[in-house]
């Protein structure tokens, strides 16, 4: 069942349109990444679900309440932004009581949530600390911390890890996951970060110049685009036109062709290949990249340039420019798109 509901949402600048035909559901307990290039609207569609953007038409709904014209302070929505935005003279503690103090809370009641939240960020012991002193991964916890501890019915999070280092942002990915399911909260992601999107997510909005062009889970989006853009978002697709995909694979297609490079194989003699594997097609080797465990070759089949990942197992196996070889191709995994 939805818990956020969101109909036919429209939003402008003056002249220019930033999203318009929004249509989502999330249901409780869902986490749900925005997903887009920069500039696509995703920050202005987080911020119209916290209020902080008044929109031109449609509606926000959580559960039965249409909050569409809501104060942002009435809508039980906690929301941590890229900028920590902290009170640089206040300790980790106060920043966190800050809206607890605001509710008028207790004391006694105050200082117990403080603790609570404190503890479920992994923040013991800098409670009295200030955030000058906290590098930037734990600044970002205490912003987390401050959203979480007035309990809200809905996350809302705008790129909160795209300033942190790579170890600290994967860390702190699988904290903000694992706190997530502790709490069983609804949680509306921001990020242009593909791989984030597809580690985090129930399930990612793809959008594209102010409208989602695909939703789904991280496997259905990145294994089935609908499109071109999609296709060209979530992966390294190879992209062939229909003339391509007849010259490459004998293949009479409407549309275009989307191939994963790792759906790609290089025939090993001896080797039985099954049904949904293609006839054998000549390529030869023209570069490589090293990509870590993944080595990505650009090999020219009839002309064209077709990108393959094969695992990089040994050394032994890295094919030089010139090499000649034949590629097979996996027909359970070609999606045309449109
Ligand atoms: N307050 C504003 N006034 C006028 N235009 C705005 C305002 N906020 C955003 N925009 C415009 O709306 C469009 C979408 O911006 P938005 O910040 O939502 O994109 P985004 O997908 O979050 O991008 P990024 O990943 O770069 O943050 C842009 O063209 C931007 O210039």
């Amino acid at each position: 069942m939805s818990f956020v509901t969101v109909k036919n949402l429209q939003k402008s600048f003056g002249s220019n349109t930033v999203f318009s035909d929004i249509n989502f559901n999330i249901a409780q307990g869902e986490f749900v990444t925005l997903l887009g290039p920069s500039g696509c609207g995703k920050s202005t569609l987080l911020r119209s679900l916290a209020g902080l953007n008044s929109v031109d038409t449609g509606e926000i709904w959580v559960g039965e309440q249409n909050i569409t014209d809501l104060a942002p302070q009435k809508r039980d929505i906690g929301m941590v932004f890229q900028s920590y935005a902290l009170f640089p003279n206040m300790t980790v503690a106060n920043n966190i009581a800050f809206g607890l103090k605001m509710k008028k809370l207790h004391k006694d009641e105050i200082a117990k949530q403080v603790a609570r939240v404190i503890e479920l960020v992994e923040l013991k012991g800098k409670e009295n600390q200030h955030p000058h002193q906290l590098s930037g991964g734990q600044r970002q916890r205490v912003a987390l911390a401050r959203a979480l501890v007035v309990q809200p019915n809905i996350l809302l999070l705008d790129e909160p890890l795209s300033a942190l280092d790579a170890r600290i942002r994967k860390h702190l990915r699988q904290q903000i996951c694992d706190i997530q399911k502790e709490l069983n909260l609804t949680t509306v992601f921001v990020t242009h970060d593909q791989e984030e999107a597809m580690t985090m997510s129930d399930r990612i909005f793809l959008m594209n110049e102010g409208s989602i062009v695909q939703q789904g889970s991280a496997e259905q989006i990145y294994t089935q685009p609908h499109n071109e853009f999609v296709a060209g978002f979530m992966g390294n697709y190879n992209l062939l036109s229909a003339q391509q995909a007849q010259d490459v694979l004998g293949m009479s297609i409407k549309n275009k062709l989307a191939i994963r490079p790792e759906s790609i194989y290089v025939r090993e003699s001896g080797r039985d290949y099954g049904a949904h594997i293609s006839p054998p097609t000549q390529g030869i080797i023209k570069n490589h990249q090293l990509l870590g465990n993944v080595i990505r070759y650009q090999v020219d089949v009839k002309g064209y340039d077709i990108t393959v990942d094969l695992l990089n197992r040994s050394s032994e196996r890295l094919f030089a420019t010139g090499t000649p070889l034949e590629l097979l191709f996996n027909l359970n995994e070609l999606q045309q798109v449109s």
